[in-house]
């Protein structure tokens, strides 16, 4: 890492998002990095959620000594360094050979949760011994087995993961028109089989010994409803948060059910094309929430002042996408690190430039919309 005037960032490495995505186009495959880089339907979504950064604009204070800045986030019992975590991402040895262990390792270095995804190319097991104590949340994806599900949440247990994510905007795939044209299916191709494949009572539900099918008719589960919850909430004492929510009315259902957390999120644009900007369903959540439980935020993060702007909307923390499993297709490991320090560098410096020292001050800075 350079030092310039005491910001850290990291040194030969693309900076902006653009150049991520243009170096990741280069030494990914054009159906993996379709995969990674696209959204569903006419990329309606997709785009808005950038854009709609936009619309916001930070109104600074001046004068408040943010000589000593602390970004630290409590959720759940715990402090984490940083309000940026790494969001669950699928199958991430299509971007690198060491895929989730690379990045789960990034995450443990900077102290911050990885989100493993249940679509893994490593087992909970194997990246727990990778990575030891740091912060782990498991994203888990419901199953038409249910059991397969509660299976995969006492192993993550048993495996010291601090956190349950399920996901409830992916009971079935988005209409993906970038994979149709390329006839890409990663998991058809293997990847992300393997945290399947290392749990038992998956792998009993299988009739025919097909894994990859096995798969398809375990994510495909349109029936999930707030029954299947309370039943999860039953099987652990982990706190779940619903990965997902973009609606205020289900946010108040979520708190009223004893859901212990939210992600504001719709999929990165992957999932239901023509649905809100994600940071525009961010405030009204936040507003139905009323701070009962954390409410957390993802899908268009690319810079750190796009942090600033999730945090004063009311996020206690964001997740980071596609620009980092762009760091890992560039440089594994050490580029998932490399987009970390660049985030971290820069949320630090806007949030001093706009007066906040520390996220406990995070109420007094306004957003003009
Ligand atoms: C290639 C890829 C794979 C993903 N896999 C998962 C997954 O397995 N589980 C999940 O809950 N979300 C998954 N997501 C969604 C992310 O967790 C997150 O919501 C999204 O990337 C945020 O949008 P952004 O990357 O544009 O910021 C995936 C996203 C991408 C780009
Ligand atoms: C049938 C495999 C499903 C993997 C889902 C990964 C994901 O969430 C994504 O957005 O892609």
């Amino acid at each position: 890492m350079a030092k310039v005037e005491n910001i850290s960032f990291a040194e030969n490495f693309p900076i902006s998002f653009k150049e991520l995505e243009e170096e990741a186009e280069k030494v990914m495959g054009a159906g993996g990095f379709g995969y990674v880089q696209s959204g569903a339907g006419g990329e309606e979504t997709l785009k808005k959620n950038i854009e709609s950064f936009a619309k916001y604009s930070i109104v600074p204070r001046m004068l408040r000594d943010v000589s000593v800045p602390d970004i630290s986030v409590n959720l759940f019992g715990k402090t984490y360094p940083y309000p940026v975590f790494l969001a669950p991402i699928g199958m991430q040895r299509l971007e690198h050979s060491e895929g989730e262990l690379a990045s789960a390792r990034a995450a443990a270095s900077f102290g911050i949760p990885f989100i493993q995804s249940t679509v893994s190319s490593y087992s909970i097991e194997e990246i727990a011994n990778a990575t030891g104590t740091s912060p782990k949340w498991f994203q888990l994806y419901w199953s038409n087995y249910e059991d397969a599900a509660f299976s995969m949440v006492r192993r993550a247990e048993e495996s010291g993961y601090e956190a349950i994510v399920l996901t409830v905007d992916t009971v079935m795939m988005g209409w993906r028109e970038a994979d149709l044209r390329n006839n890409f299916s990663p998991l058809k191709l293997g990847y992300g089989k393997a945290n399947y494949e290392s749990d038992p009572v998956f792998m009993a539900t299988l009739h025919d010994g097909d894994v990859v099918q096995g798969i398809l008719d375990n994510i495909h589960h349109p029936t999930l409803s707030w029954e299947h919850i309370a039943r999860l909430k039953e099987k652990t004492n982990l706190p779940i948060l619903l990965k997902g929510i973009l609606h205020p009315e289900d946010a108040r259902l979520a708190v009223e059910k004893g859901i212990d957390g939210i992600i504001v999120s719709n999929h990165g644009g992957r999932q239901l094309d023509g649905v809100i900007a994600a940071i525009d369903a961010l405030g009204p959540v936040v507003k139905e929430v009323k701070g009962r439980i954390p409410v957390l935020f993802d899908s268009g993060i690319r810079r750190g002042s796009d942090v600033v702007k999730a945090l004063a909307l009311g996020a206690d923390a964001v997740c980071l996408g596609r620009p980092y499993v762009y760091g890992l297709a560039i440089g594994g490991q050490n580029g998932v690190e490399k987009v970390l320090a660049n985030f971290i560098e820069e949320t630090k410096v806007s949030l001093s430039l706009a007066g906040v020292g520390s996220l406990k001050e995070m109420a007094s800075l306004k957003l003009l919309r």
